[in-house]
């Protein structure tokens, strides 16, 4: 069982980059079209042992049993990517900002932003420091003691997730959150565009990878977000917020971060990917609240898909094992996964203007196609029994 690989054109690279020091800084996991050469390694899908760590205590594992478990079960998962691989020069790419559900980080979505950037994108996988990643980490700059001459030591800082108190009302906090979360969107998209720019940028990170190549790369007017569950919410939210971003895909959206003024301010195309399993009709009202006459908005379901048809962890388990967490529904992880990335294809070429040939995916976007139907399998009428 391993994470499939990109079905596009493409080579895909895979690199990370940390600027500004603390939380308020930008850290990412950038998915790019790289040269096509054969001799690099591939990328490590967990790349810390404190990952391990923050998920036992987000699964509610005891922490150094699920650390160890984790750990030895996924410790050498690779995603299909070129590590460091150089960049693919010679053209303007349009971009996607990714945003990782609750519980997650940035690196665990990597078929779906492996496949996008097959077919042509770059795709920028933030990780979120608003405490609702099961782990992440930035530097502290500590000031050298008294000599100047040596560079100010940097040392790790790890954050966890906040776990809800027992009586603690989760809205306010998951509302707070989506707001963090948006502006390190936001931040994520600024940091891309003073790269294209050729403005140097610094890597916190020591990884030989040439951003340089990255000068007038970017196409400014096809830029896209793209989440998961939570990471949907913040699709929705940094949409209201920036117009840059042209249209959204939201993947099985949690909506309850979401608070009703933000509903008026998303003009911008969207598109609801719906698991079946994962839906609720208070959740499927509140996508339809952002339905305005003149905007465009899409929604399918996958039929037998479960919450976690869109997370790599579909791959990774067997069917077991996978049908026991939830992590696999009743269709196979790879039919989930490629009515997933071609949707969103087609829906990305219609928005921005792409001339790709994902049009011959439209008529999923009408729910038309096996295992995929329009809109929702839940029943909206009020008191319905749900
Ligand atoms: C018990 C903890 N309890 C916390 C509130 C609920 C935990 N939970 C269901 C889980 C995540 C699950 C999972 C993963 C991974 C293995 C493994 F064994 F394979 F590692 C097992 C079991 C446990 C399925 C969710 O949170 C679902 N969910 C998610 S799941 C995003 C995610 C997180 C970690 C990952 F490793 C991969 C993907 N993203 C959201 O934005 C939202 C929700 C719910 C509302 C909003």
């Amino acid at each position: 069982m391993e994470i499939p690989e990109g079905k596009g054109p493409y080579s895909v690279g895979c690199t990370d980059l940390m600027s500004g020091n603390g939380i308020e800084g930008t850290f990412l996991r950038l998915y790019y079209p790289s040269q096509n050469h054969m001799n690099y390694e591939k990328t490590k899908w967990i790349p810390n042992k404190e990952y391990y760590s923050g998920l036992s205590r987000f699964l509610n594992m005891y922490w150094i049993v699920g650390e160890l478990i984790l750990a030895d079960y996924f410790g050498s998962v690779t995603s299909p990517a070129k590590w460091n691989a150089e960049f693919k020069t010679g053209e303007k790419y349009p971009l996607i900002i990714f945003s990782h559900g609750l519980g997650a980080f940035r690196t665990l979505y990597s078929a779906i932003c492996i496949e996008m950037a097959s077919r042509g994108f770059i795709v920028a996988s933030v990780e979120h420091r608003d405490q609702s990643s099961s782990a992440t980490y930035y530097y502290k700059k500590n000031p050298t003691k008294g000599n100047k001459s040596k560079s100010p030591a940097l040392d790790e800082e790890w954050m966890y997730y906040r776990e809800l108190k027992p009586d603690e009302n989760e809205q306010p906090l998951r509302r707070q959150q989506v707001q963090q979360r948006a502006d390190e969107c936001i931040r994520a998209l600024k940091l891309l565009v003073k790269i294209n720019s050729g403005v140097p940028t610094e890597n916190i990170l020591p990884l030989n990878f040439n951003w340089r190549l990255l000068k007038n790369s970017i196409d400014l007017q096809k830029i896209a977000a793209m989440g998961h569950s939570f990471g949907a919410a913040t699709v929705i939210e940094t949409l209201s917020k920036d117009a840059r971003f042209k249209c959204g895909v939201a993947l099985d959206a949690w909506m309850l971060p979401l608070s009703d003024e933000v509903y008026p301010k998303v003009h911008q195309p969207l598109l609801f990917i719906n698991s079946e399993k994962y839906q609720w009709a208070s959740n499927i009202l509140e996508m339809k609240k952002l339905n305005y006459k003149g905007r465009e908005r899409k929604m399918i379901t996958i039929i037998g898909s479960v919450h976690q048809s869109f997370p790599d962890f579909t791959f990774l388990t067997g069917k077991k094992l996978g049908k026991i967490f939830n992590l696999i529904g009743d269709i196979d992880p790879q039919i989930a996964i490629d009515i997933i990335n071609k949707a969103s294809l087609a829906f990305l070429q219609k928005h921005l203007g792409l001339s790709k040939d994902f049009n011959q995916w439209d008529s999923l976007l009408n729910g038309k196609g096996p295992n995929v139907i329009p809109d929702t399998n839940v029943d909206l009428t009020p008191g319905a029994s749900q």
